[in-house]
């Protein structure tokens, strides 16, 4: 087994500088071509493509919404970052809006798409059919967004040959045969942490090359292989710290806090 990669997680963590006024201003001509658009991709920081996605969904709702253009500042506090660091994540995919005008927003749109691999459809297997599995299984919003969930697994009898969202759970010792069948290009891990590394092991020998892992272990993976963690503890844990410095801050300046709010 290869060395362990370290995981990602999470929107934010770098502190892009700001961009330049030339960078606002210029106009370049869009993303045109595949190989131009992977060596962009190439240097967009990890931290920039969980926002870049996340601008994704503002733009698409917008674009249900009849929007055409979208200024900086309209998109950063919809998409709840500030706008100098939008600017600077959409000047990395080569898009920097046109001065009072802003930016298209099917344009940047399909220049997100194109960034983020999304012009092609990608098939999720989840492995864990619990409460996780189920609701990740059931939940009708993946497709839409390019990510159909194709197959399912489990290790219970109980649950084999069981559709759940509309699909049959298989055996994992099925998961060479289906992954593969089924195009599967993306991996999800919903089973116990003592199960984590079997499933993603036999995943990774199905040819599958992107992880996602719910469970709370730290998955050892080829280099080839991409693994993004979820971590909801750990999440909550940050916000745990936010909240203890806004009351370390509220009892500095002699009020205190409720509910998030300080006050005297
Ligand atoms: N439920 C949540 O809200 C939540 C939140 C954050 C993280 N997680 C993590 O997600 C994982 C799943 O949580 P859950 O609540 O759905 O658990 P669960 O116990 O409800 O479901 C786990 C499923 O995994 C299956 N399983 C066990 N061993 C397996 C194996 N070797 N191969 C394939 N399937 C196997 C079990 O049969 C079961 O169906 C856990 O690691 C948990 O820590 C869960």
């Amino acid at each position: 087994m290869a060395a362990q990669r370290g995981q990602r997680g999470g929107v934010g963590g770098d502190t892009p500088p700001a961009p330049t006024a030339a960078e606002i201003t210029t106009p370049i001509p869009r993303v045109a071509d595949v190989p131009a658009a992977r060596e962009r991709a190439r240097a967009v920081p990890e931290a920039a493509v969980a926002r870049l996605a996340v601008y994704l969904r503002v733009l698409s709702a917008m674009q249900e919404q009849g929007a055409v253009t979208v200024s900086s500042e309209e998109l950063s506090a919809a998409a709840g970052v500030n706008s100098a660091k939008l600017r600077k994540d959409l000047s990395y995919i080569g898009s920097y809006g046109t001065r009072g005008v802003g930016y298209e927003v099917t344009v940047l749109i399909e220049e997100i798409e194109r960034i983020l691999g999304l012009t092609r459809k990608h098939s999720v297997a989840v492995v864990g059919i619990g409460n996780l599995g189920h609701a990740l299984a059931n939940y009708g919003g993946f497709p839409g967004r390019g990510f159909p969930v194709s197959a399912l697994f489990d290790v219970d009898p109980d649950l084999v040959g069981v559709p759940v969202g509309g699909i049959a759970v298989h055996h994992i010792d099925d998961i060479p045969r289906v992954c593969s069948e089924r195009e599967v290009s993306i991996g999800v891990i919903a089973t116990p942490p003592p199960a984590a590394q079997t499933v993603c092991d036999r995943l990774v020998e199905a040819g599958v090359q992107c992880i996602l892992n719910f469970a709370p272990v730290v998955l050892q993976v080829p280099d080839h292989v991409e693994v993004r963690k979820v971590d909801l503890a750990v999440e909550l844990q940050v916000l745990s710290f936010h909240v203890a410095r806004r009351a370390d801050d509220a009892a500095a300046t002699g009020g205190r806090q409720v509910n998030g709010m300080v006050v005297s």
